[in-house]
């Protein structure tokens, strides 16, 4: 869907982005990381053209997008950024409605639009739709903010380290609410981060940077069973790449039937819960087996100790 073709940026005489190639399916959620410097916000940059590439192509549903004009470009893309940049003097409704108005829409539509976005990400559309950004959380600020970049339906969202400046809960809460909204609409997402945690959890391919160059693109599962030598295994290859591992499956990934119910019950997890919480679980509770429920509390299977050593295992 969208293909980078050799593209380089040069400021003076340093390259800040050397080469680099990398494709990304419809409805894939790529995620750049790297350290600070490695070229990451310039490459999204570039794909925005809110930085001139020197060198390249940037291909989106295979047209050179480099030739089209970087106005009509960035209408078609969403671009979030740290620290959200909403306009302070427009209201939540007048924010999101940036991009549909410059596009022409009929107000009915942008009307519809604003509270079917607000609505998504769980924000009551009659509260919010008239107040100003410094009358709402930074949650809740960094929530508009994806909305707003979503309002056009573009086709591609690009997001820059979005929820850097959030406390861990909200954070963790905000991933969950992007997977879920992404999964709903099929978008295709590459954002950027620095936190190896966020890109096992969100990435359906994590491309890992260092110095201007791209050195892995691989599944998250991938990436940490077999990293490249050098930058890439220093990155990932730390002893809690096991839990790492146990973090990006489900339960209900590798769950087994239920067997005969013991003398003490079993604790139980939700089928969607990952394996690392699992394994946490087994931990606290001393036990060596839990139950599996769905969210009505009935019961799906088990997993057990050795099954989740074997699914952390180096294999
Ligand atoms: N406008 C500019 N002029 C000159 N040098 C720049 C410019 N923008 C970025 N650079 C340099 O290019 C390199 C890559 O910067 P970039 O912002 O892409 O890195 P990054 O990986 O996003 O870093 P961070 O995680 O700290 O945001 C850095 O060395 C930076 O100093």
């Amino acid at each position: 869907m969208i293909e980078v073709k050799a593209l380089s940026k040069q400021f003076g005489a340093q390259m800040a982005v050397d080469n680099l190639s990398f494709r990304v399916e419809r409805g894939q959620f790529c995620m750049l990381v790297g350290t600070s410097g490695c070229g990451k916000s310039t490459t999204l940059r570039m794909i925005n053209r809110l930085i001139e590439p020197s060198r390249g192509q940037i291909l989106i549903n295979e047209q050179d997008v480099t030739r089209l004009p970087p106005e009509q470009l960035r209408r078609r893309i969403g671009y979030v950024i740290q620290g959200v940049g909403l306009f302070p003097h427009r209201s939540i409704h007048q924010n999101i409605a940036t991009v549909p108005r410059l596009l022409g829409w009929k107000k009915a539509d942008i009307d519809a639009r604003v509270t079917e976005l607000l609505t998504l990400f769980k924000l009551d559309a009659t509260t919010f739709a008239d107040k100003y950004p410094h009358q709402l959380s930074g949650g809740e600020q960094q929530r508009v903010g994806v909305a707003r970049a979503l309002a056009a339906r573009p086709e591609l969202l690009l997001m820059d380290e979005p929820f850097g400046a959030l406390d861990p809960l909200t954070r963790e809460h905000l991933q969950d609410e992007l997977l879920r909204v992404q999964q709903l609409l099929g978008i295709t997402i590459i954002m950027v981060t620095h936190d190896l945690e966020e890109a096992v959890k969100m990435a359906d391919v994590i491309a890992v940077m260092d110095k201007g160059e791209l050195l892995q693109l691989d599944s998250p599962e991938a990436l940490l069973r077999h990293p490249r030598e050098g930058f890439v295994q220093s990155l990932v290859g730390g002893l809690d790449r096991s839990l790492r591992l146990l973090a990006i499956k489900q339960v209900s990934q590798v769950m087994t039937p239920l067997q005969q119910p013991s003398a003490s019950p079993a604790p139980t997890i939700a089928a969607d819960a990952n394996l690392r919480d699992a394994m946490a679980l087994l931990i606290w509770e001393g036990a060596d087996c839990l139950r599996v429920v769905d969210a009505a509390g009935k019961h799906l299977g088990q997993v057990t100790m050795p099954d989740l050593l074997q699914q952390g295992a180096r294999t």
